[in-house]
C-alpha cells in the first residue's frame, strides 16, 4: 500500500523502461525496519542500499568530503543525486525542487544561509546547518587587504605599471609617476565594525594591532565573541554612532530579507552621516548596501567602496574596487568549512545530534544505551506533541530509556531511546508509522546503524518511507 501511494506521487510513466525493471525487482524484496535494506523512494536506480547519499553543489573541498567514509556514504553532484539523504553546498541558490523527498538535512559550507530557503525547510522539517567561524580568518584577511586597497591606490598603480610596460616606459617613469598614487596609512585611523561575530571580532582585533582606533556595533553580541574583542574597542548602541566618525567601515553581518532584516542597512541615513573619504568594506553581502545612496556619497564626498560582491551600479565606478566573491576562497577556509559541514551532517545522520543549525534547536543525547533503538521526531512546535509521542510508545508497550525535547521557532525536535528487549522489528515499524502520522509531526527517523534507512515523513497525511 505504501508502495502504491508512492508510485502515485512518483508516476512510473515518467521513468524509462529500465527504471521500471529496477523498481519491480526492488519491490519484491521484503523490507522491514531493522532487517536488511529499507525502502527508499527517490530515484530507485540511484539508490545504493546501505549508504547515505550526499548531494553536493559548488566546489566542495575534497578534504572535507573525505570525512564521509566511503563504506557508508556516496557523494554525488547536484544533477546526478536523485536520492539524496543530505545536501552540502556553498553559495548555490538552492531551489525547493532540488530538495528531494528523501533529504533529511542541508549543510552550508560557510556562514551565510541566505541562499537556502530556510523558512521553507523548517516547514518541511529539514534542519539547515552552517559552519560558524570556519572561513572567518580568510574573510578577515581580505577585509584587512580591502582597507589597504582603499588606502594606497594599489589597483591604480598596478594598472599604471601595465600601461607603462606596454609602452616600454616603466623604468623611465616608475619613480616620477609615484606621486600620482599617494595614499594614507591605517595607523591612527578609526575603523567601525558593524557585526561583531566571527569575522567582525577578528577584524577588530587585528585592526587594533595595526594601531587603529576601533568602534563596534552589534546589538546581539554573544558572550563568546565579546571575549574575543580587543580591549580598546568602543562599543556603540546604534550603527549611526559607530560609523559617523569612521575612516573605514566594515560590514560583517548576515543578509536577512524582510521586515527587521538587513536589506539596504547601509542606506541614505547611514551614508549621509559618513565622513568625507570614508572607505566602506563590504565582504558580507551585496544586498546590505543601497548602491544608489552610496554612489551619491562617493560622487559628492569621495571615499571608496571595496567589496567581493557584484554591483549593477558601482561595478565601473572609479571609487569602487570590486572583486569576485573571494572572501572564503582559500584552501584553508574551504577545507575547514567542508570538514565542519561533513562532521555536522554525519553527527546528525548517524546519531540525531543537532549543532550549528540555523533553524533547529541544538540537541544531543548521550550515546544510545545497549539494547535500544533511537527515534528522532520532528514536530511543529505546538502543545501536546511530546505527550502524544510518549503515549504512542506506551501504547505499543515500549519503554523509553532516555529522551530529550527541544524547540526553536516553529519546530520542535525529539530524540527518544527506546528499550528493544523483548521486541521485534514490527513493533518499531508500527509505532513509527503511528507517531509519524500524528497531526503536527513532520518526520521521524529510527537510527539503528544502517545508513540511509529508517526515515519517514508525514506529507500532509500521506505516509512516506
Ligand atoms: N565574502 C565572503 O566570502 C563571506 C561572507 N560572509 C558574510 O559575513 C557574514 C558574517 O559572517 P560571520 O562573522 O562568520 O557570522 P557570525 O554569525 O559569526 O556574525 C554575525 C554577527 O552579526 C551580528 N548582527 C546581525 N545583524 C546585525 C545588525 N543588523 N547590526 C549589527 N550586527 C548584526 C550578529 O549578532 C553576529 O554577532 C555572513 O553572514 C556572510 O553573509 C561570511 C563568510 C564568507
Ligand atoms: O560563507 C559565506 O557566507 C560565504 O559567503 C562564502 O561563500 P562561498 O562558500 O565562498 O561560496
Amino acid at each position: 500500500m505504501i508502495l502504491s501511494t508512492l508510485l502515485h506521487r512518483n508516476p512510473t510513466s515518467l521513468l524509462p523502461p529500465r527504471h521500471l525493471l529496477a523498481l519491480r525487482s526492488f519491490a519484491d524484496i521484503s523490507v522491514e525496519h531493522g532487517r536488511g535494506a529499507w525502502k527508499t523512494y527517490g530515484d530507485i536506480t540511484s539508490y545504493q542500499p546501505g549508504k547515505f547519499q550526499i548531494k553536493t553543489f559548488n566546489k566542495i573541498s575534497p578534504v572535507g568530503l573525505s570525512r564521509f567514509p566511503s563504506g557508508q556514504y556516496e557523494i554525488k553532484d547536484g544533477e546526478s543525486a536523485t536520492n539524496a539523504h543530505a545536501i552540502l553546498l556553498r553559495s548555490h541558490k538552492l531551489q525547493e525542487d532540488e530538495v528531494n523527498l528523501t533529504v533529511r538535512a542541508i549543510a552550508r559550507c560557510g556562514a551565510g544561509t541566505n541562499n537556502v530557503p530556510v523558512a521553507r525547510m523548517s516547514e518541511l522539517g529539514i534542519p539547515v546547518f552552517n559552519t560558524p567561524g570556519a572561513n572567518a580568518n580568510a574573510v578577515k584577511e581580505l577585509v584587512i587587504c580591502g582597507m589597504l586597497l582603499g588606502s594606497r591606490r594599489i589597483v591604480d598603480g598596478i594598472n599604471h605599471m601595465y600601461a607603462l610596460g606596454e609602452r616600454g616606459e616603466q623604468k623611465e617613469r616608475v619613480e616620477k609617476d609615484k606621486a600620482m598614487f599617494g595614499g594614507r596609512e591605517l595607523k591612527g585611523k578609526t575603523l567601525a565594525v558593524v557585526g561583531l561575530g566571527h569575522i567582525g571580532a577578528a577584524t577588530a582585533r587585528d585592526a587594533e594591532q595595526l594601531g587603529m582606533h576601533v568602534m563596534g556595533y552589534d546589538p546581539m553580541l554573544s558572550i563568546e565573541n565579546a571575549l574575543k574583542l580587543p580591549r580598546s574597542i568602543q562599543l556603540t548602541s546604534g550603527m549611526l554612532e559607530a560609523v559617523k566618525n569612521a575612516d573605514y567601515i566594515s560590514l560583517n553581518i548576515p543578509y536577512i530579507k524582510g521586515e527587521g532584516g538587513t536589506h539596504h542597512v547601509i542606506g541614505e541615513e547611514i551614508v549621509s552621516a559618513m565622513k568625507e573619504g570614508a572607505v566602506v568594506l563590504n565582504f558580507a553581502r551585496g544586498e546590505l548596501v543601497d548602491s544608489a545612496a552610496l554612489k551619491k556619497h562617493l560622487d559628492e564626498n569621495g571615499g571608496k567602496y571595496v567589496s567581493d560582491f557584484p554591483d549593477d551600479l558601482l561595478w565601473n565606478h572609479p571609487s569602487a574596487i570590486l572583486l569576485p566573491h573571494l572572501g572564503a576562497s582559500t584552501e584553508e577556509a574551504e577545507d575547514a568549512a567542508a570538514s565542519m559541514a561533513a562532521e555536522t551532517i554525519r553527527d546528525f545522520l548517524e546519531t540525531g545530534t543537532i549543532r550549528n543549525s540555523v533553524n533547529f534547536p541544538s540537541t544531543s543525547l548521550p550515546n544510545r544505551p545497549e539494547n535500544s533503538i533511537r527515534f528522532t521526531v520532528v514536530t511543529k512546535n505546538v502543545p501536546g506533541m511530546l505527550a502524544h509521542i510518549s503515549e504512542a510508545f506506551a501504547g505499543s508497550n515500549l519503554n523509553i530509556l532516555q529522551q530529550i525535547n527541544q524547540s526553536r521557532g516553529n519546530v520542535a525536535y525529539n530524540v527518544v531511546d527506546v528499550d528493544t528487549s523483548g521486541h521485534g522489528v514490527v513493533d518499531f515499524k508500527d509505532v513509527q508509522e503511528k507517531i509519524t502520522m500524528l497531526d503536527g509531526v513532520l518526520s521521524s527517523r529510527i537510527i539503528y546503524g544502517v545508513p540511509g534507512t529508517g526515515y519517514a515523513k508525514n506529507l500532509e497525511g500521506d505516509y512516506f518511507v
